[in-house]
C-alpha cells in the first residue's frame, strides 16, 4: 500500500460525510496490517467513527443492485460481485478510492496457503473448513458469478472480464469480503462499511459497533412511507399486511440505490418526495457507528470484538486465530458417541433405538432461549457465508418461517466440546438416555413431565460441579427467601449411570482425538511454546493455533472427566 492511497482514501471519506475526529483518532499501520489509534486520551462514550449508511456497499447499493436482484444472487456471492463490478468501474466508481486502497493490500487467508501447507492443519477441524470453502468458491465462481456475467456482456465485456472477473480476482475479492463485511441492516444485509472496517479484533475490545438494524426493507430508511403505510394497514384488523407491488418496491430500491452510488446526498433523496414527512429527517442520522465502551489512552489501538467465533470460523474467514480463545469447540461425531456406547453395552440396537428417539424428541428439552442461542446464525457454528440476511427481504408468512427454521435447523450428528473441556447439554442428555435403565428409559419415553425433570437435575448437578453455582447463588443474591438449589445425592442406580456416563465421555474424548491424530507426546502447552518459537507468521501461524487450541480443549475434556470419575 502506498500512502497516497490511504491519503486518497481518507479525503473521500470526508467528501462523503465519515465522521471522525481527525485530532483524535487515526488510522495507522500496526501488528495486524492497519488498524484505528487513538491521538490522544478519549473517554468512554466517545463517538469515535460514524459512517452514513449512503456509503456501505452492500447488494442493494451497488450500480448493479438491479442485476443481481433479477438473478437472485445475493449473500457472500452477491456482495462479493458487486464489490468487483465496483472495482472494475475505477473512478467511475462511489467506491473508487476505498477499492483501490483494499486491492492494494489483499489479507492473506489460509485458503490461499498451498496444499502442502494446509496439510499442516489436518490435526484440527479447520484443515476440512478450508478444503470446503476453496470448494464452494470455485462452485460459485462457475455457477453462479460466470454465467451472470455472461448474460450481461454490455457490462462484462471480454476486457473487463479479462481484467477483473478471474477466478482468482473473485478469490481475492472473496477475501476481502469475508474479512470485512458487517452486519449492516435488514435492507443492506452484510456489507462493506468503509472506515469502520479498519478496526481490528481484540477478545478484550474498548469499542463497539453500533447501528440501527431494523429498517424499512423496502428502501432502507428507518422511518418512511412504506413503513407509514404498513404501520396504517396494521391499524385494520381485518385486512392483511398489503405488499407494495414488486414494481414499486424495485423502482424506491433503485432510486435509493442510484441516489447513494450516484452522489449519496441526503439531500437529494429528501427533495425525491414531495410531501414533508417526518422521517426524512430521521434518515439522516442512519450511521454505523464505532463507539468507545472503555477510556482509551493516547497512542491504544482501538478494537471491537468481531463475534463469538470458535478458532475454525475465525481463520477462514478472517485469515487469523486466537491462542486460548474462550469461543473455541471441538465436535464430536455421533458415530463416535454410537462407538463409545456399543463398546461400553455390547448392545448395538439398544443404542441406535436411543439414538433414534433422542434425535426425534431432544427438541421438546430445548427450551427456546436455548434454541435461540444454539442456533442463532452468528453463534458462530456454521459455515460463515451469511446467506440468511435475504429472509429480511420481505413480509414473512408463517410458511416462511417454518421453511427458515427448517433451513437453518442446526446439525443432528454434531456435538461440541467448549473451551473448558466439557461437552455440550445435547451430548450429555444423550448419554444419559444412551445408559439410563430400561425401566427409566420407558417412563421418559412415556412422560415428558419425567423426561424433563430427570433432565433438569443432570444439568442442575452439572453446573454445580462445574463451579457455576456462584452464578446461580448471585442471580438468586436479590432475594434472600429463595433457596439455594439442593442435588440428592446419587442413589445406586445413579452412581452406576452416572460412572457409564462419564467412562463413556472419555472415550469419546479419545476416539476424537485419535480421529484427528492429536497425539499426547506432548502437551498443548508445549505445543504452544514450540509453535510461538517456530518463527511462523499468517495463516500458517494461526493455522498451528487452531491446531494448539484443540489439543487443549481435548487436554481438558480428559482432565475434568477423569476428575469427575476419580472422584465418584
Ligand atoms: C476488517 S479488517 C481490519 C483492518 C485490517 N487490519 C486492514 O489492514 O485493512 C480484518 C482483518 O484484519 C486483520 N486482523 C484484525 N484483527 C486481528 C487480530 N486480532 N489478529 C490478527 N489479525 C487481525 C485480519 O487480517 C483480518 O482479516
Amino acid at each position: 500500500m502506498s500512502s497516497q492511497d490511504l491519503t486518497a482514501f481518507l479525503a473521500w471519506a470526508e467528501e462523503n460525510e465519515i465522521l471522525w475526529d481527525k485530532d483524535a483518532i487515526e488510522i495507522r499501520e500496526g501488528k495486524h496490517g492497519l488498524g484505528v489509534y487513538a491521538k490522544k486520551n478519549l473517554e468512554a462514550g466517545f463517538e469515535a467513527i460514524q459512517v452514513p449508511k449512503s456509503v456501505v456497499l452492500s447488494v442493494v447499493s451497488t450500480g448493479i443492485a438491479n442485476l443481481l436482484e433479477d438473478e437472485d444472487i445475493e449473500g457472500y456471492v452477491g456482495l462479493t460481485v458487486a464489490c468487483m463490478y465496483e472495482l472494475s468501474r475505477g473512478s467511475e466508481s462511489l467506491w473508487s478510492a476505498y477499492l483501490n486502497l483494499l486491492n492494494n493490500r489483499r489479507p492473506l487467508m489460509a485458503s490461499d496457503l498451498s496444499a502442502e501447507s494446509r496439510e499442516l492443519m489436518k490435526m484440527s477441524e479447520v484443515h476440512g473448513d478450508i478444503e470446503t470453502d476453496l470448494k464452494d468458491m470455485r462452485e460459485d465462481y462457475d455457477n453462479i458469478v460466470v454465467p451472470f456475467l455472461e448474460k450481461h456482456p454490455e457490462i462484462f465485456t471480454a476486457d473487463v472480464k479479462a481484467q477483473f472477473f478471474s477466478f482468482e480476482d473473485f478469490k481475492a475479492m472473496t477475501a476481502q469480503v469475508s474479512s470485512r463485511a458487517m452486519d449492516v441492516d435488514n435492507y443492506h444485509v452484510s456489507a462493506l462499511v468503509p472506515f469502520a472496517d479498519f478496526v481490528n479484533h481484540n477478545s478484550e475490545p474498548n469499542s463497539d459497533y453500533l447501528t440501527h438494524e431494523d429498517v424499512c426493507d423496502i428502501c432502507g430508511a428507518i422511518t418512511c412511507e412504506h413503513l407509514d403505510e404498513e404501520d396504517q394497514d396494521s391499524e385494520d384488523d381485518d385486512e392483511e399486511v398489503p405488499d407494495l407491488s414488486a414494481e414499486e418496491a424495485a423502482s424506491a430500491q433503485k432510486k435509493r440505490a442510484s441516489k447513494k452510488a450516484e452522489d449519496g446526498d441526503e439531500e437529494d433523496i429528501e427533495t425525491d418526495d414531495e410531501n414533508d414527512e417526518d422521517w426524512e429527517d430521521e434518515e439522516i442520522n442512519d450511521t454505523c457507528d464505532i463507539i468507545l465502551d472503555d477510556d482509551v489512552k493516547k497512542g491504544e489501538e482501538i478494537t471491537r470484538h468481531y463475534g463469538p467465533f470458535p478458532n475454525k470460523i475465525f481463520l477462514s474467514k478472517y485469515g487469523f486465530a486466537e491462542i486460548d480463545n474462550e469461543n473455541d469447540t471441538v465436535t464430536v461425531q455421533l458415530e463416535m458417541i454410537k462407538k463409545a456406547a456399543v463398546g461400553i453395552l455390547g448392545d448395538a440396537a439398544l443404542v441406535e433405538e436411543r439414538v433414534q428417539w433422542f434425535l426425534e424428541t431432544e427438541d421438546q428439552f430445548i427450551g427456546e432461549d436455548d434454541e435461540d442461542d444454539e442456533d442463532s446464525c452468528c453463534s458462530g457454528e456454521h459455515d460463515h457465508d451469511h446467506e440468511h440476511g435475504h429472509e429480511h427481504k420481505h413480509e414473512k408468512t408463517e410458511e416462511d418461517e417454518a421453511e427458515a427454521l427448517e433451513k437453518e435447523d442446526f446439525p443432528r450428528d454434531i456435538m461440541y466440546m467448549m473451551h473448558d473441556g466439557t461437552v455440550d447439554d445435547r451430548m450429555l442428555m444423550l448419554l444419559n438416555v444412551l445408559f439410563m435403565e430400561g425401566e427409566q428409559f420407558a417412563k421418559v419415553k412415556d412422560d415428558m413431565e419425567v423426561a424433563t425433570e430427570y433432565f433438569n437435575d443432570i444439568f442442575l448437578r452439572r453446573a454445580l460441579e462445574e463451579d457455576f453455582a456462584d452464578e446461580i447463588a448471585e442471580a438468586d443474591s436479590d432475594d434472600e427467601e429463595e433457596e439455594k438449589p439442593q442435588l440428592k445425592p446419587l442413589d445406586e442406580t445413579g452412581r452406576k449411570i452416572r460412572k457409564l456416563v462419564l467412562e463413556a465421555t472419555l472415550q469419546v474424548i479419545r476416539l476424537r482425538a485419535d480421529a484427528f491424530g492429536v497425539s499426547d507426546k506432548t502437551t498443548a502447552e508445549e505445543d504452544l511454546a514450540a509453535l510461538k518459537k517456530a518463527n511462523l507468521s499468517g495463516p500458517v501461524f494461526y493455522g498451528g493455533v487452531c491446531v494448539q487450541g484443540e489439543k487443549q480443549i481435548i487436554e481438558n475434556g480428559l482432565r475434568v472427566y477423569g476428575k469427575f470419575l476419580a472422584e465418584l
